[in-house]
């Protein structure tokens, strides 16, 4: 996937634009390999924890350099008009392979801003195979892009999505977050060791 014109025709809003001072990202060196699953960050999570009955079920997949690849099918759940799958649906599987992102630079962050060009309909029991890939860092902010195929890795293109995410630190998710949730979460050992890992690396 290029970054030269992730949109085709269509301007990202300026916000989507990295400054000159952007950088390229550094894929962390404890990121996981090339082709490695990565796994739910959070059970609970609507697009990839596995406890969401109508969850996306997203799997990610650790790419080359900071890139993922990802795989959602849309299920009858999904859908906006009838056979079809909603956009915001659509919006989420995006936000998600795009977060995942993160994982590969081993920073905490949430999206802050996020604009999507719904190309084709996608019908139900249809897989989207997404591709995303950071294009550069500025500071706490970083900028990506998304791409999501339908019929095969190299179909043709439904959904196309540039994003903004803002680093945070943990404090972020247990400030804000509803006080039950985070106190299970943070009484799971495995759910503690995830985010360790982001919290002790440079
Ligand atoms: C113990 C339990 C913990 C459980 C945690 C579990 C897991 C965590 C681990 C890993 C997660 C891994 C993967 C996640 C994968 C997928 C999830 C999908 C991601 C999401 O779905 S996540 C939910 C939706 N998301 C939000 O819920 C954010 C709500 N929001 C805020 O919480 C604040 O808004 C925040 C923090 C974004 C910023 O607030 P802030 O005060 O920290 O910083 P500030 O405002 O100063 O912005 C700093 C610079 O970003 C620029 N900036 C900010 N926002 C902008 C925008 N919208 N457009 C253009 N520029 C923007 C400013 O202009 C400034 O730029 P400059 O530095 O140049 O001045």
């Amino acid at each position: 996937m290029s970054t030269a014109n992730p949109r085709g025709t269509n301007p990202a809003s300026s916000a989507l634009t990295p400054p000159p001072s952007a950088i390229p990202p550094v894929r962390h060196p404890d990121a996981p390999a090339p082709g490695e699953l990565l796994g739910a960050h959070y059970e609970d999570c609507f697009g990839c924890g596995g406890g969401q009955p109508h969850g996306l079920h997203l799997q990610a997949r650790a790419g080359e350099g900071v890139s993922i690849t990802a795989e959602f099918t849309v299920k009858p759940a999904h859908q906006g008009a009838p056979g079809l799958a909603h956009g915001g649906v659509l919006t989420s599987a995006l936000d998600e392979t795009l977060g995942s992102l993160n994982w590969l630079l081993r920073t905490i962050a949430v999206t802050g801003r996020l604009e999507t060009d719904f190309v084709r309909p996608v019908p139900v029991d249809t897989t989207l195979f997404l591709q995303a890939e950071v294009a550069a860092v500025a500071g706490r902010k970083i900028y990506s892009t998304a791409v999501g195929r339908i019929g095969g890795p190299d179909g043709p293109v439904a959904v196309r999505a540039q994003a903004l995410f803002i680093e945070v630190k943990v404090d972020h998710f247990i400030d804000n977050g509803r006080p039950e949730e985070i106190r299970a979460a943070m009484a799971d050992p495995d759910q503690i060791r995830r985010v360790r890992a982001f919290e002790v690396n440079p």
